[in-house]
């Protein structure tokens, strides 16, 4: 579906370009779901806009669907549906009219978008706000609706930016489910998230991106296999003294990271990790012990959190 080889994205910023996107190599494969980690500013965005054939690309070789964006730009984007980071509905028409209009621009006949908007509006579970004004809706309502309308012309390939930044943790979930649905109808998702638990979520295989690069990618569960351990204790001590304390427990795991609020060690026995802690004297404000997250992948790769 998407073959990208050394691509980059430069914006002109003065005398010194930008690149934003510096030489990354891509395969997202039909039906599946996959996904751009990575904290603000890694360039997911810049990723997505050129895939989604609306942003030049600025260097390497980029294939959408087999086409070349460069020349067939709008051969691709018939094909595609792109949800925005950003929902830019309009919000003075109704609901329905939102997803009647969009598809009109697509050239479908008249019945033939009204059974579509229909059909889309129960997908989403916004039947009965049809005739709801837009500026009506919650954000979790109007993110619902600005999926609908990226499935008016039944793509192939949906690019989601951010589908749930913003949303409250019970909109999320709603969202995934549907996002889950329509991958098992066969739709390739491919979507930028700086939530971990998004990523593990939805995406069949990922990459992790930062400032510009790909520093990791493969499926969830084997990056966190590859590069973490199987559990994690934190441990929280007074402020300022986690780097120091990370000496004396530097030995009971096979990593440690003094973050500036808490110790990260990372062991397969969490509990074990936590016992030897107090047998040696150390009595941490608060503890945990939880299983590895992509968050620790990111931390390994780059030593810095996803949400700085
Ligand atoms: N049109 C533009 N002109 C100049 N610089 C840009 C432009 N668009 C993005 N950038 C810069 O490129 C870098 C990558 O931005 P991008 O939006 O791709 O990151 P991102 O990973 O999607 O982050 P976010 O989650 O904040 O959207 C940032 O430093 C950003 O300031």
């Amino acid at each position: 579906m998407i073959r990208a080889r050394g691509l980059r994205k430069t914006f002109d910023k003065g005398a010194s370009p930008f690149e934003a996107v510096r030489g990354i190599d891509l395969d997202v494969r039909k039906g599946e779901a996959f996904g751009f980690l990575g904290p603000n500013g890694a360039g997911k965005s810049s990723t997505m806009r050129m895939i989604a054939a609306v942003s030049p690309v600025s260097g390497g070789e980029l294939r959408i669907l087999g086409m070349d964006p460069a020349a067939d730009g709008p051969a691709i984007r018939a094909r595609l549906g792109v949800c925005p980071q950003e929902d830019n509905l309009d919000i003075e028409l109704s609901v329905f009219d939102n997803l009647y209009i969009y598809g009109r621009y697509f050239g479908l006949p008249r019945d033939v978008v009204r059974e579509r908007a229909r059909e889309l509006l129960d997908f989403v579970q916004l039947a009965e706000k049809a005739t709801a004004k837009v500026d009506e809706l919650s954000g979790g309502m109007k993110r619902r609706l600005s999926i609908a309308r990226s499935l008016v012309n039944r793509p192939e390939l949906l690019l989601l930016d951010e589908p749930t930044t913003g949303l409250d943790p019970q909109a999320r979930h709603l969202l995934w489910d549907q996002l889950f649905r329509l991958k098992q109808a066969g739709v390739t998702l491919v979507l930028t998230t700086h939530y971990m638990d998004e990523a593990e979520q939805l995406c069949d295989r990922l990459v992790v991106m930062d400032k510009g690069v790909i520093v990791a990618e493969g499926a969830p569960h084997d990056l966190i296999r590859e590069h973490s351990t199987r559990e994690v204790t934190e441990l929280r001590f007074g402020v300022g003294e986690h780097a120091a304390l990370a000496e004396k427990v530097t030995d009971l795991g096979e990593r440690v990271e003094a973050l500036p609020d808490r110790l990260l060690v990372y062991s397969a026995d969490g509990e074990e990790v936590l016992a030897k802690v107090h047998e040696r004297g150390l009595e941490p404000l608060a503890s945990l012990v939880r299983r590895s997250t992509l968050e620790d992948v990111f931390l390994h790769l780059t030593g810095r959190t996803l949400v700085d």
